[in-house]
């Protein structure tokens, strides 16, 4: 989950927004260097390329003005060199009007469509960067803190816009944004939470703010963007671009996938829920409850602060607030009183959870590692993560999928370029091809499991993704998980496990 923009400044150039703009971070270490252009560069090129030329201009200009044809009785009338002719008053308020009139139109047409590019670049969109206000930050462990975002008032039509983007790709599943650092022009991307308008109801998301974005986010030491994030204050400006859509979950689950596992670092729990939203209480709607598919999140930290939403073991004296929380909210008092925070097991962020536990029973479950703890994701909690307790004869069940399906086929899925399956989506799932008695009598798809964090600790779990002319790869699946589901004795390797790298 790395990604850099790199911008080079020389002289006296401006930030390359156009660089930026162009530059599509995806979910990678890619390294982006800006290419530029100054203003004196495009002074030159306008001045290079005039639409008229100069010579010509003059020389229609001097024809009308000055030489006129005789107007004698003559008859071998002939031209000649006249003065300038005079012009009556008349005409020249003819022609101030004429130009008056040309100048208004020019400027109310200028002034309209500046007017209408700056509310198109108010709305949310892939290619510049748009305003959003912070509207509440919440601490919610030591180094990490919520995010709440809007793009400006209901009656604003930019809002409505970005909600309509935001309401796509909420429907697609999952997801991110770019988030931009002003002064050094450098963007991360930020993984939306899903809203909070469903705690403790049954009913699926019908997000109340529409426009609005929450942001699970760590403050890494050293690291530019978080550091910056980290500092801003409720009614501050940031500027957001995309959305860009990543792995489309329902596609790949097919009618067959009955499993998700989510493996997750540190932050990496902000996608596992987009994903447990969209199964369990988008894609769960309506169905049998034992077809909804189970969300199983093995989460990693490295603090106990920041295994959020766990719960207290039976018996134990902790109030949920921790030495941290007594000394941050002192801090607080001095510097910030707009920041709300509850206690370790009250911010909203571990009340999220514990509602999909409450909501999804059998469906929804959270196992904490932390390693300060000396408790870390092994092989055999992966086993037990994809059995998650049920017979692991089920997975058996599935129709191994045809190699060369985009959708279904581990093959395939090593090769592709990007997690961006909305541009694939008339790409067709060919496992059915195979044969038509199987594609009649089964239901296709796959079981997912999504390996989620910082470069190193997807390596570790999946192996890393590989460039290939330029472009960043899944590659195939190699560390621990590699070992596990290429051991064809075990039910899981058969279980047609497609492992998504984010
Ligand atoms: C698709 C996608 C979604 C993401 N969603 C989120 C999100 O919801 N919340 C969130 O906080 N981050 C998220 N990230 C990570 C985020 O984009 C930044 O990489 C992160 O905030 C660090 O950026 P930085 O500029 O502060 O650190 P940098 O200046 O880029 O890095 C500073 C140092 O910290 C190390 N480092 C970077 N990231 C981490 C990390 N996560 N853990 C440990 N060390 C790290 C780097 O290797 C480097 O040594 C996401 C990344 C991707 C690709």
């Amino acid at each position: 989950m790395h990604n850099h923009i790199t911008i080079r400044w020389a002289g006296q150039m401006r930030p390359c927004l156009e660089g930026l703009r162009t530059a599509r971070l995806g979910h990678s270490g890619l390294s982006t260097q800006c290419r530029y252009r100054s203003w004196a560069g495009l002074k030159a090129q306008s001045s290079s390329h005039p639409s008229i030329p100069k010579h010509q201009f003059s020389s229609v200009l001097s024809r009308q003005n000055n030489e006129l044809p005789l107007q004698s009785s003559d008859a071998s009338a002939q031209t000649q060199k006249l003065p300038p002719k005079k012009q009556g008053p008349y005409r020249s308020w003819a022609l101030f009007n004429i130009a008056g009139l040309s100048a208004v139109i020019i400027a109310a047409v200028v002034l309209k469509s500046a007017g209408s590019g700056n509310n198109d670049k108010k709305i949310i969109n892939k290619t510049s960067f748009s305003p959003f206000t912070i509207v509440s930050k919440e601490q919610v462990s030591p180094t990490a803190f919520i995010l709440s975002i809007r793009a400006g008032n209901d009656a604003d039509s930019s809002a409505r816009g970005s909600a309509q983007a935001f309401r796509e790709a909420w429907d697609h599943g999952l997801w991110s944004v770019e988030i931009k650092q002003p002064q050094l022009q450098i963007a991360r991307h930020y993984t939306p939470l899903p809203s909070l308008s469903t705690l403790g109801s049954s009913s699926s998301p019908a997000d109340g703010n529409e426009d609005e974005l929450r942001f699970l986010i760590r403050r890494v030491d050293g690291g530019e963007m978080s550091t910056y994030l980290s500092k801003l204050r409720v009614g501050d400006a940031v500027w957001l671009r995309g959305p860009h859509l990543g792995f489309d979950v329902e596609r790949r689950l097919g009618d067959a996938g009955r499993r998700v596992v989510f493996v997750a670092g540190g932050t990496g729990i902000a996608p596992a829920l987009q994903v447990a939203r969209r199964v369990l209480d988008v894609g769960g709607e309506g169905g049998e409850a034992e077809e909804k598919p189970t969300v199983s999140i093995l989460w990693a930290n490295r603090r106990a602060d920041d295994a959020l939403g766990r719960q207290r073991q039976a018996g134990s004296t902790s109030t949920g607030n921790s030495w941290w929380f007594s000394w941050w909210q002192r801090g607080d008092e001095a510097t910030s009183s707009k920041i709300t925070a509850r206690t370790v097991a009250e911010t909203s962020f571990a009340q999220q959870i514990q509602d999909l536990e409450r909501r999804h029973p059998g469906h929804f479950r959270v196992s904490y590692f932390v390693d300060e703890e000396g408790s870390f994701i092994g092989p055999q909690d992966l086993r037990i993560g994809l059995a998650d307790g049920q017979d692991t004869s089920t997975l058996r069940e599935l129709l191994p999928p045809a190699k060369t399906c985009a959708w279904h086929s581990p093959a395939a899925l090593a090769k592709l370029p990007d997690d961006d399956d909305a541009s694939r989506r008339d790409t067709e799932c060919k496992c059915g091809q195979k044969s038509t008695q199987e594609a009649s009598s089964s239901k296709v798809g796959a079981n997912l499991i999504y390996v989620s964090g910082p470069d190193g600790f997807i390596e570790a779990y999946a192996g890393p993704k590989r460039w290939y002319a330029g472009t960043e790869m899944q590659g195939p699946v190699r560390g621990v998980l590699g070992r596990i589901l290429t051991n064809g004795d075990r039910a899981e390797a058969e279980g047609n496990w497609l492992v998504l790298k984010l």
